[in-house]
C-alpha cells in the first residue's frame, strides 16, 4: 500500500483526453448501437458528440493555488518547484510531499439527531476549496488549530475555534473551561483506532436528493457509525458495523470538495445526460474527456495528519469506511503517512437488501453494477 502516491488519482493517470483505443472505439463504430450491456467498452456515439465543445475547462480544484494571501499562514515550502505561471490550466501535479494545510476554524454543531460534531475548516497550498473535517468525540484535535498565534487574545482564541470543552456565556480562557476543570485537550485518549471517512463532494446525493448514487446514504452512515453507541446501530446494520468494537470513540469524515469524483458539478450533470443517453457512468466521464475518476487524496492524508490521526501520533491506525480498495491505498500517503488499520466496507442499504429497502431507483443498481466491474469496488 506504501507505493501509490497519495495525490494519484487511484485508477488513472490524470488525462486531458481518453486513450487513444478509447477513441478508436467511438470513431470506428459510429453505426454501433451504444448499448452499454457488456459494460466493458465505451459505446459508439456520433461523432458530433466528441465535438470540441465537449472539451471541459481545466478540472474544477485540479489546479495549484500560489495565491495564499488571504490567510498567509500556510508556511509552504518556497523552495518547492511550483511555478505561479501556468500552472492554472494543468492537471494536478504528483507530488511526492504531501501538501500542506491549515485548519483556520472549528465550531461545534449540534446536529438534527442529537448527536454533536465539530466541524473543522481548512486551506492549504494545493487549491483554495475551503476543505472540511467532521469531527465525532473529543479525542480528535487538529495540531495547527490549537497551535498559538502570535498575538492572538484569549477571545480570539475561542472565536476560531482553538479551546477546550464548551464554550458558555462568560468563558474567559480558551485553555480551561471552568464549568468542567477540564485544562488540557482530551487528544489521545482513545481507546482504539479512529473510524475515518473519506468523503468526496455529491451535491446531487447529499443536497438534491439525488437517488443515482450512494453519496448521501454513505455520508449519513458514517456519522451515524461515529456518533453512537453500539448499542443503538440499527438491527439491520451489516454485519460489519455490527462487529466494530465501539461506534462511540468517534471519528472523523474529511470532506473534500471534489464534486463529481473530481470534475465539478456542471460536468457532472452533463454525465448524468449522456447516462441517460445511454452511457455509464466511466463512460460518461471519458466521453467528456476527463478521467474515470479525477480525484487525489494528498489533502485528506494531510489533514489526517493534521488532526493526530497519522503514523507519528496514532501507530496503531485507523479503520477506514469504504468499499473503494485505491482509496485505502491512496489515504496511506507516499510514506505511509497514514496506516489503514482495517477497511470497514459501507454497503449500501438498498445492495444488500435486494432493493428491498434504501435508495429506490432504476439507476442506483446500474450505478453501484459499473463501479464494482468498472472501478473495482467491494460489495460483497
Ligand atoms: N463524474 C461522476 N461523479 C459521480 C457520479 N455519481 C457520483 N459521483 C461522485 O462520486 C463521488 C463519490 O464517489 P464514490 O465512487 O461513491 O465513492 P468512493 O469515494 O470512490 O468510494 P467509497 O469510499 O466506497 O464511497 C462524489 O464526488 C460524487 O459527486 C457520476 O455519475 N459521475
Amino acid at each position: 500500500m506504501a507505493n501509490l502516491p497519495a495525490h494519484a488519482s487511484p485508477k488513472l493517470a490524470p488525462q486531458q483526453a481518453p486513450l487513444p483505443s478509447q477513441l478508436d472505439g467511438l470513431h470506428d463504430n459510429a453505426s454501433q448501437e451504444s448499448g452499454t450491456a457488456t459494460g466493458q467498452q465505451t459505446p459508439a456515439l456520433p461523432d458530433s458528440l466528441l465535438s470540441p465543445a465537449f472539451t471541459p475547462p481545466a478540472t474544477p480544484g485540479g489546479t495549484l493555488n500560489l495565491d495564499l494571501n488571504p490567510t498567509q499562514i500556510l508556511h509552504y515550502n518556497q523552495g518547492a518547484s511550483l511555478q505561479k505561471s501556468a500552472e492554472h490550466t494543468k492537471a494536478p501535479k504528483l507530488l511526492q510531499q504531501l501538501p500542506q494545510v491549515e485548519c483556520v476554524v472549528r465550531a461545534r454543531i449540534p446536529t438534527t439527531n442529537g448527536a454533536e460534531m465539530f466541524l473543522h475548516l481548512y486551506l492549504n497550498d494545493l487549491d483554495n476549496k475551503e476543505h472540511l473535517a467532521i469531527v465525532f468525540g473529543n479525542n480528535i484535535r487538529s495540531r495547527s488549530l490549537d497551535r498559538v498565534r502570535p498575538g492572538e487574545t484569549e477571545m480570539d482564541r475561542m472565536i476560531r475555534g482553538a479551546y477546550v470543552g464548551k464554550l458558555h456565556p462568560g468563558r474567559t480562557s480558551s485553555w480551561i473551561d471552568d464549568e468542567k476543570a477540564e485544562t488540557q485537550p482530551t487528544a489521545n485518549r482513545r481507546v482504539e483506532p479512529p473510524l475515518v471517512r473519506i468523503h468526496s463532494e455529491c451535491y446531487t446525493g447529499e443536497t438534491a436528493w439525488s437517488a443515482r448514487c450512494d453519496c448521501g446514504e454513505q455520508l449519513d452512515e458514517a456519522a451515524r457509525l461515529m456518533s453512537f453507541p453500539v448499542e443503538d446501530l440499527a438491527s439491520d446494520a451489516p454485519a460489519e458495523a455490527q462487529s466494530l468494537k465501539s461506534h462511540s470513540a468517534g471519528g472523523v469524515i474529511i470532506y473534500l470538495r471534489q464534486e463529481g469524483r473530481g470534475i465539478g458539478l456542471g460536468e457532472k450533470l452533463k454525465a448524468y445526460n449522456l447516462q441517460d443517453l445511454g452511457s455509464d457512468t466511466v463512460e460518461a466521464n471519458l466521453l467528456l474527456r476527463h478521467p474515470a475518476d479525477a480525484r487525489s487524496y494528498g489533502l485528506a492524508t494531510a489533514m489526517l495528519q493534521d488532526l493526530g490521526c497519522g503514523a507519528d501520533a496514532n501507530p496503531d491506525g485507523v479503520r477506514l469506511l469504504t468499499n473503494n480498495p485505491d482509496k485505502v491505498r491512496a489515504i496511506e500517503g507516499p510514506n505511509r503517512e497514514v496506516l489503514v488499520k482495517e477497511r470497514v466496507p459501507m454497503i449500501p442499504l438498498a445492495w444488500r437488501t435486494g432493493g428491498e429497502r434504501g435508495i429506490k431507483s432504476s439507476e442506483i443498481e446500474g450505478y453501484l453494477r459499473t463501479k464494482i466491474s468498472k472501478m473495482g469496488h467491494m460489495l460483497q
